[in-house]
């Protein structure tokens, strides 16, 4: 059965009154209410990040619901009824307090009926299901956000997470992107997001100061394709760097993958939307989320796995073994971008994404990131093509 704030009896109740703290009924009808899709590793800090605000801002109720995808625990509990005794998320963020006003809720619909601002914060590969069962379920007027990294392929071409949700929900998507390795966020160091809207500037500035805290420091640009391909890109070029990590290459080639990714991204960003502005690549969103990546990631440090293997174990079989149930989004990323690629005939534009697709698919060895010869990517044809697809 779904919780429902008051059984959550370690809380304090108050708190999470459904018709807020302090307020008259009128005033509380207006609060906004806040739903987290998602909660692993990101989607966990997100819900604390947004917990500490929704506490102090008289405009949203206190209560946050967090749709967890349930699992039975090692102990044979279920992981929503331990979130909920706890205030800790322990399989994907053990240690840190969500804050009390979170309720994690098992049952999806359940966990969106009230609400009308909606956060998307799962794997990427999960969110075509996801949304179907959420359509026409979704309160009429939402608003919603997207912190997933990835996108989806279509016959038609590529679709953006946020495109996804707005088609088949039929609600206004933002995206949330930026360097932000959740394990750092979690214990409040500081870092920068960046937030992608369309047109409503207001709408932008309500999730700003959702998220944004001392610690965590959330600008607004009007360009969502931006932000977002940014955030889905990079987890490609992060492999790259991975891989050179595991070849022990050393920091000057993985700064040359990093410069030549980041080209790769804005050319393949501008030829998808060439409404895509080139500043969003110097927001936190662009060359901050490229580099923490690739020098902090899940993405790079799997692949830097995968190479030391000399490419003989499976992405799949190293991502069960180094990250406890956490999913990663580059594997699949790198072979949706090749899709397209090879669909629109561009694979030689983009030598290193077809090269990160090639080896992570054992098509080709980790070597042949860089390697001379017959499998060396021609780096230099996607200068043409930045060049190209940003004048
Ligand atoms: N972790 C980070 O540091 C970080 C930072 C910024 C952005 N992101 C992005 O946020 C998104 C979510 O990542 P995360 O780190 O929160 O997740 P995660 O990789 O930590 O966790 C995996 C999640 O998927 C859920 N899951 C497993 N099977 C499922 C299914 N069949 N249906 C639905 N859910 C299922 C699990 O319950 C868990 O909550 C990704 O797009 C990621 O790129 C992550
Ligand atoms: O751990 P990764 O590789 O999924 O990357 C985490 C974040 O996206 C970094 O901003």
């Amino acid at each position: 059965m779904a919780p429902s704030a008051p059984e959550n009896a370690s809380h304090n109740a108050a708190l999470l009154s459904s018709s807020g703290v302090g307020g008259d009924v009128s005033s509380a009808a207006q609060k906004s209410r806040v739903t987290i899709i998602g909660s692993g590793n990101w989607g966990s800090v997100a819900s604390k990040l947004i917990a500490s605000n929704t506490i102090k801002l008289a405009s949203f109720h206190d209560e946050v619901r967090m749709w967890v995808f349930e699992e039975k625990l090692p102990s044979g509990e279920k992981l929503t009824e331990v979130i909920n005794r706890t205030n800790e998320n322990v399989k994907y963020l053990p240690g840190i307090k969500l804050g009390k006003n979170v309720v994690a809720d098992p049952d999806l619909e359940n966990a969106v009926r009230d609400a009308n601002m909606l956060v998307f914060v799962t794997p990427h590969q999960f969110m075509e299901g996801i949304c179907k069962r959420l359509v026409g379920k979704v309160k009429e007027g939402s608003q919603a956000i997207s912190l997933i990294k990835g996108m989806e392929v279509k016959m038609e071409g590529p679709c953006m997470i946020s495109s996804l949700i707005s088609e088949q929900l039929g609600v206004n998507c933002c995206v949330l992107m930026g360097a932000n390795i959740a394990n750092e966020i979690a214990v409040e160091k500081f870092s920068e997001a960046t937030v992608g809207y369309r047109e409503n500037r207001e709408i932008a500035e309500k999730w700003v100061q959702l998220f944004n805290t001392p610690y965590f420091m959330v600008t607004a640009v009007q360009d969502v394709e931006g932000v977002e391909l940014c955030g889905t890109l990079k987890n490609v070029v992060a492999l790259a760097a991975g891989f050179v990590d595991g070849l022990e290459m050393g920091n000057n080639t993985k700064a040359a993958i990093m410069r030549i990714g980041l080209r790769e991204m804005r050319a393949f960003s501008k030829i998808l939307f060439p409404t895509v502005k080139d500043n969003t690549f110097f927001e936190s969103c662009g060359v901050a989320d490229l580099i923490t990546t690739c020098l902090g990631g899940r993405n790079r440090r799997v692949a830097e796995a995968f190479a030391k293997s000399g490419g003989k174990r499976s992405f799949d079989e190293l991502e069960a073994e180094m990250l406890q149930g956490q999913k990663l989004q580059g594997v699949s990323t790198a072979r949706e971008v090749y899709e397209v690629l090879s669909n629109r005939g561009w694979l030689e534009l983009f030598p290193l994404f077809a090269a990160v697709h090639e080896i992570s698919s054992g098509r080709l060895p980790p070597s042949a990131i860089v390697e001379y010869g017959e499998h060396k990517p021609n780096f230099s044809a996607v200068e043409g093509a930045a060049q190209y697809f940003s004048s």
